[in-house]
């Protein structure tokens, strides 16, 4: 298997009717939301990255947010349980899709909550948000299923934000990046955090080597990840944004070869 693929899930023409929790709602241009997920995975092929479509499931509203429906290292790919009900219906034909690719499948199960947007790995550690999305006992399961890889699993209470990862990511050298007012407790990261002047500019998605993909409403932490010698990518994905998506969401990467 290709060491650069990435899953991806078409946007359903309902995707106004998605989620949000900590934005106010405004109307998704459908339209050009179709434009900018074909832009965003034109920008990962340009990158080097084959792609896989999860079947579309145009009843799903946020199903466009595949990251959030499972957790992958290694050959395991951990199957989320949704911390929305209304979201539990996508886990599905993600799960189909991951072991048509030869992975491993476990799953989260109830009383488990944990969305896949919540858990930020780097390392040899996996940080997980608690918040409006994951629970405890889904943090617990996750530590459980990871132990024989060696992991660390960490829980990281949230409160300002969607998931984890809507507040911090990390950059190829390991460092976290985060826009302050909306990161919880930065101390968590001390010593490697580094803070961003836009909300977006938080969101980066590893591409490989010094190449990161980050959204184009952020051109101050682009600027700032381009004079720290990173080779930068940016895609316009307002309408997800909308939604409270960002470039993390859109794609779940497989990077290792399962098997
Ligand atoms: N990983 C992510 O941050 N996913 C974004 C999910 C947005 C969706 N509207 C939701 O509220 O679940």
């Amino acid at each position: 298997m290709d060491s650069r693929h990435a899953l991806v899930r078409r946007p359903s023409s309902r995707l106004g009717d998605g989620l949000v929790t900590h934005i106010e709602r405004s109307e998704v241009d459908i339209e050009l939301a179709r434009c900018q997920w074909e832009a965003y995975v034109d920008a990962l092929h340009a990158a080097g990255w084959t792609t896989t479509e999860v079947a579309p499931a145009d009843e799903l509203p946020d199903a466009v947010f595949v990251e959030d429906t499972m957790v992958v290292l290694g050959d395991l790919a951990v199957i989320a349980r949704p911390g929305a009900d209304e979201r539990r219906g996508e886990t599905e034909a993600a799960e189909a899709a991951v072991r048509a690719h030869g992975y491993r499948v476990a799953h989260i199960e109830a009383p488990g909550t944990l969305d896949g947007g919540d858990v930020l790995k780097h390392g040899g550690t996996v940080w997980v948000g608690l918040g409006g999305r994951t629970n405890q006992a889904g943090v617990d399961q996750l530590r459980e299923l990871l132990a024989p890889s060696g992991a660390e699993v960490v829980g990281v209470p949230i409160e300002k934000v969607l998931h984890l990862k809507s507040a911090v990511t990390a950059l190829p050298d390991g460092t976290v990046v985060g826009h302050l007012p909306l990161v919880d407790d930065p101390d968590v990261w001390a010593g490697h955090f580094l803070a961003v002047p836009e909300e977006s500019g938080a969101h980066v998605v590893l591409l490989g080597g010094s190449t990161v993909l980050m959204a184009s409403s952020a051109p101050a932490s682009a600027a700032l990840f381009r004079d720290r010698g990173l080779d930068v990518v940016t895609v316009d994905i307002s309408e997800f944004e909308k939604m409270e998506g960002c470039v993390t969401c859109l794609s779940v990467r497989l990077r290792g070869v399962p098997g």
